[in-house]
């Protein structure tokens, strides 16, 4: 946990040392200057989050170096020392910004009460600033777009667990298909809207400091807590901690978290006694909780107790007919971001669009139309400027980009053929391999596809070195997006695109 810092600015030798020991005593970092201009180094070096500041300076008078420090940064707390004689400038200095003043000669305890205070104000400060943001996030809420059966059963569970008060909800679906989205939309659309909404990525926050986050601490928890801290359950008091991440979370804070949707209760670091929580949870991951509980990665009893309500969110490959609207979506968005007019996608940038099967899911989408809308100069985003994954989604009958000739749908495929050339048995082998795929590795169905037998087809097989399952996967030497061991023979799965392919050669896209 890092320390506060303070720099004190005193060219009294005893006065400076003497408040510094006792300050580091308390717990605080310290460092001190004995003029001016040392004290303005020190600043920029130390960046203390107080100063305390004596008016009388060998070199600059501190109310002037008050001023220049609240110039250079508004939120910097500054305490004045004073002599006695000297009132009237500490009443000046509160005026000019600083934050509390006291005489010499003084008093250590009340010293430290003084400091206590300032950086308890500051604590509420930044709490009062969070829940400002919280509330501005609130009112410009990002919009969630899709009109697919998919994601209208999204809504429709979103708005059930938002009616109902779910207490805990977990969020599953692979990376920026909206997850967090979710989490945000179950809790403005709930209840509890007008408490905070706060999110913790437990990927992101080391293990030793999860806890202290999460739960807070009391007062001499570990050497460097001078006071007590709330942490997340209870700052998001009504409202929802969103657990971002979840299947990250370290084994040992699984079962807080377990207590905690379970009891409604925590404890502070260093507490005795359990705080009450009225929180909701809300959880998300792109992992594979069930397979973690087995491998003995994730407690089971929490993903029993977290799934209790499950919003699975769909691929964006799984429901491309949301991609127009989407796409629609991010041009007015970013037009408004960046100033600019653009009015739409071409139909032609949309085939490339609706073609592509998007493994980053809503966020890649999300950033190739930013990359487009910059590069772009025009009102319409024109191919142009599609990355060559996305480009080599859309190949019509004719000449392919890389030069090879294409054929027509082979079973709602389009098979490349390389412009250099291809064997016949080259080509034949990669039907039979289109075909195990398109029947599913069933053999009867390849064959019947094929118009030949369920014995020529294995015959052949054997001959090209297919396994006898004929799954795609099993398939000897046709890895999608793998040089093929004979004659360059690039394949891919028509299932998840051409972007694994690169250079020319025989393919489907
Ligand atoms: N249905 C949607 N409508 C509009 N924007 C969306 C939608 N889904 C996702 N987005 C946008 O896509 C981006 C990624 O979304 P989000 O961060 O919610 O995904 P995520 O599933 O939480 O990702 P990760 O698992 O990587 O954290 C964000 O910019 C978000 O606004």
């Amino acid at each position: 946990m890092s320390k506060n810092r303070i720099l004190v600015v005193d060219d009294e030798k005893l006065i400076s040392w003497s408040l510094a020991a006792s300050l580091k005593k308390d717990g605080y970092e310290v460092d001190t200057a004995a003029s001016g201009s040392e004290a303005l180094q020190k600043y920029e070096t130390f960046k203390p989050e107080l100063v305390m500041l004596d008016i009388c300076l060998p070199d600059v008078n501190g109310l002037e170096l008050l001023k220049r420090f609240k110039a250079a940064n508004e939120d910097l707390y500054v305490i004045m020392i004073t002599a006695y004689a000297n009132a009237d400038s500490a009443v000046q200095a509160l005026q000019d910004g600083a934050e509390d003043y006291f005489g010499k000669p003084f008093n250590l305890e009340a010293v430290k009460h003084v400091v206590e205070r300032a950086f308890e104000k500051r604590r509420l400060k930044k709490e009062v600033d969070y829940f400002r943001n919280e509330l501005r996030r609130k009112s410009d809420q990002e919009k969630m777009v899709g009109n697919s059966p998919k994601m209208i059963e999204v809504f429709k569970m979103i708005k059930i667990c938002a009616d109902a008060d779910a207490k805990t909800v977990l969020i599953t679906g692979e990376s920026g298909t909206g997850k967090e989205l979710v989490a945000k939309a179950i809790h403005y659309h709930s209840a509890r809207a007008d408490a905070p909404f706060i999110e913790v990525n437990c990927a992101s926050i080391p293990e030793n400091l999860l806890e202290n986050e999460l739960f807070g601490h009391e007062k001499g928890a570990y050497t460097d807590a001078s006071r007590r801290q709330k942490g997340v359950f209870e700052l998001a008091e009504g409202g929802s901690v969103f657990l971002d991440e979840i299947g990250d979370m370290p084994y040992p804070m699984q079962a807080k978290i377990l207590k905690a949707t379970e009891t409604k209760r925590f404890r502070r670091l260093g507490g005795q006694e359990d705080v009450e929580a009225n929180v909701r949870i809300i959880t998300a991951t792109h992992q594979d909780l069930p397979k973690m509980v087995k491998e003995g990665k994730f407690r089971g009893d929490l993903f029993f107790r977290l799934n209790v309500m499950n919003i699975c969110l769909p691929k964006l490959r799984e429901r491309k007919e949301d991609i127009e609207s989407l796409v629609q979506y991010f041009i007015e968005s970013l037009n408004e971001e960046y100033g600019r007019s653009v009015t739409n996608a071409s139909p032609e940038t949309l085939e490339y669009l609706t073609r592509y099967d998007w493994p980053g899911n809503v966020r890649e989408l999300r950033n190739c139309i930013e990359r487009l809308m910059m590069l772009e100069q025009g009102k319409v985003l024109t191919p142009e400027f599609l990355s060559p994954e996305i480009r080599q989604c859309r190949l019509p009958v004719g000449e392919s980009e890389a030069g090879g000739v294409i054929s027509s749908d082979f079973a709602g495929e389009h098979i490349v053929l390389p412009s250099t050339g291809i064997s016949l048995e080259e080509l034949e082998k990669m039907l039979i391999q289109l075909a195990l795929k398109k029947s599913g590795g069933n053999q009867s169905k390849a064959a019947k596809f094929l118009k030949t037998s369920r014995d020529t087809l294995r015959y052949r097989m054997k001959k090209f070195g297919l396994s006898d399952s004929g799954k795609e996967g099993e398939v000897e030497g046709t890895e999608a997006g793998a040089e093929g061991g004979n004659g360059g023979v690039a394949m891919a799965s028509g299932g998840n695109g051409g972007s694994a392919l690169a250079g020319e050669g025989l393919r489907w896209v």
